[in-house]
């Protein structure tokens, strides 16, 4: 290629970039109502040609996308799942898709949530969603909702869609989701994400259960994993919500398929990757969705669920004042070349990323069976423990206390902290 053939290109994707910006599609508030969605009686040319390939597909057909071109699609969730999902349904030619999140998008979100772009950094994402959407399709009727869809808003939104699709990454709003699903009538399609393993679902749908009759109470909240600690493929959630999407455009056609009920498991280093589970039919005594509910309306689900609405690990106090040191006073022991032993409780993949001079990595899952080799390892010498945030080297000293390993403490906010006020070359991840 030539040097005018590459400049070309890149003068190209310079006006796509500019012309997207003109046309940022505007994020709406909790105070915002869109117009009312209009039903057609019939396709435009523009249309039968833009979504040709898809209407002469062979059980599809003219009224299928007449149907899709009339229903309107709630993706909540702009994250790994809802880039596919929102992108495939916005290019399907639905009549309306709203896309709804709080969050701005980060550069380590890039890997995954690729409706997005490196430029758009900082920008509200289901506003960066829409704008992709236009890009590919000018004449979607998208609407972003830039806010946390919560027990005060969530209703009045669901309402106006026909599908909802939840894309998001954690317990509370996937109970808000279901229980306002259930309270307005309308199927939930809910994936997730984590590592290498998916899962699929309708909820609500032909029968089908709710999440409440499935899980009536919510899991303790450490054991609900979280992309932070966990980590995912990038291609994990490309698949889960691209089936979302597919689901969802099922459900609108009532094209029977997952309605069994049904629940897809997909292990992406698995062979054969997908599995499919039949699901118990809905729950006579569910609280929400049962014969006889006893819950009639929305609740607190972050105080349910013992967590907030978001995956964010939070550096939560276990320990006593006393029992922990700052970064920087660790810092200090380390030039002062004070005798001690620092233990690094992250996992094994974590600590080959980047560990701290002179530490030994005993994971905390290993912690237990390790008690031993710490005692002697630290001979007199105090033990500092550490990891990526704080949270896990707290619960570590307590293990250490209990086994009668004194002077160990926790150093506060961990590895985290130590790149933000100690060393700023120490990678973040
Ligand atoms: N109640 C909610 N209202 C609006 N958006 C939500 C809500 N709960 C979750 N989300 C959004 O769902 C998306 C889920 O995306 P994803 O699972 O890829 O995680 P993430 O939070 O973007 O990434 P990371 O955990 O790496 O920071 C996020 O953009 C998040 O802001
Ligand atoms: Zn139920």
């Amino acid at each position: 290629m030539t040097d005018l053939e590459i400049e070309n290109i890149r003068l190209r994707q310079r006006i796509a970039e500019l012309e997207a910006k003109q046309n940022v599609p505007v994020a709406y508030t909790t105070d915002d109502t869109a117009v009312p969605f209009e039903k057609v009686g019939k396709l435009t040319n523009d249309e039968i040609f833009r979504f040709g390939r898809q209407l002469v597909t062979p059980g599809f057909g003219y009224d299928s996308q007449l149907k899709l071109r009339n229903t309107t699609f709630l993706v909540v969730g702009a994250g790994g799942l809802g880039s596919p999902a929102t992108l495939y349904l916005g290019a399907a030619g639905v009549g309306r898709l709203g896309i709804v999140d709080h969050d701005t998008v980060d550069t380590n979100n890039l890997h995954r949530q690729v409706i997005h772009t490196d430029a758009r950094r900082g920008v509200n994402k289901a506003v960066s969603a829409a704008m992709s959407i236009k890009a590919v399709y000018p004449d979607a009727d998208v609407i972003p909702y830039a806010y946390t869809l919560d027990r005060s808003n969530a209703l009045d939104l669901i309402k106006q869609y026909d599908i909802i699709i939840d894309a998001t990454d954690n317990i509370a709003t996937r109970y808000l989701l279901s229980d306002a699903g259930v309270l307005a009538g309308k199927p939930v399609v809910s994936g997730s994400a984590l590592r290498n393993d998916g899962q699929l679902t309708v909820y609500n749908y032909n029968g089908g259960p709710c999440f409440r009759c499935l899980h009536p109470v919510p899991p303790p909240a450490s054991t609900v994993g979280k992309c932070v600690d966990n980590g995912v493929l990038g291609v994990v959630p490309g698949v889960i919500g691209t089936l979302e999407a597919l689901e969802a455009i099922k459900v609108a056609l009532g094209t029977p398929c997952l309605d069994t009920p049904s629940f897809v498991i997909f292990s992406g280093m698995s062979n054969p990757m997908f599995r499919t589970m039949k699901l118990r039919s809905r729950k006579k005594d569910c609280a929400i969705c049962g014969e006889h509910p006893t819950l009639t309306e929305l609740v607190d689900y972050v105080q349910f669920c013992n967590g907030a609405a978001d995956d964010k690990t939070v550096d939560e106090e276990i320990l006593l004042a006393n029992e922990r040191i700052s970064v920087q006073q660790y810092n200090d022991i380390v030039q002062h070349n004070e005798d001690h032993l620092l233990v690094d409780v992250r996992p094994k993949v974590q600590y080959s990323i980047c560990s701290l001079p002179n530490s030994i990595n005993i994971p905390i899952d290993e912690l237990e069976k390790n008690l031993g080799q710490i005692q002697e390892l630290r001979e007199d010498k105090d033990v500092y423990v550490i990891c990526r945030l704080g949270n896990d080297s707290q619960i570590a000293v307590r293990m250490m206390q209990k086994a009668g390993i004194d002077r160990s403490k926790d150093i506060i906010g961990g590895l985290l902290n130590w790149s933000k006020s100690v060393d700023d070359t120490f990678p973040i991840y």
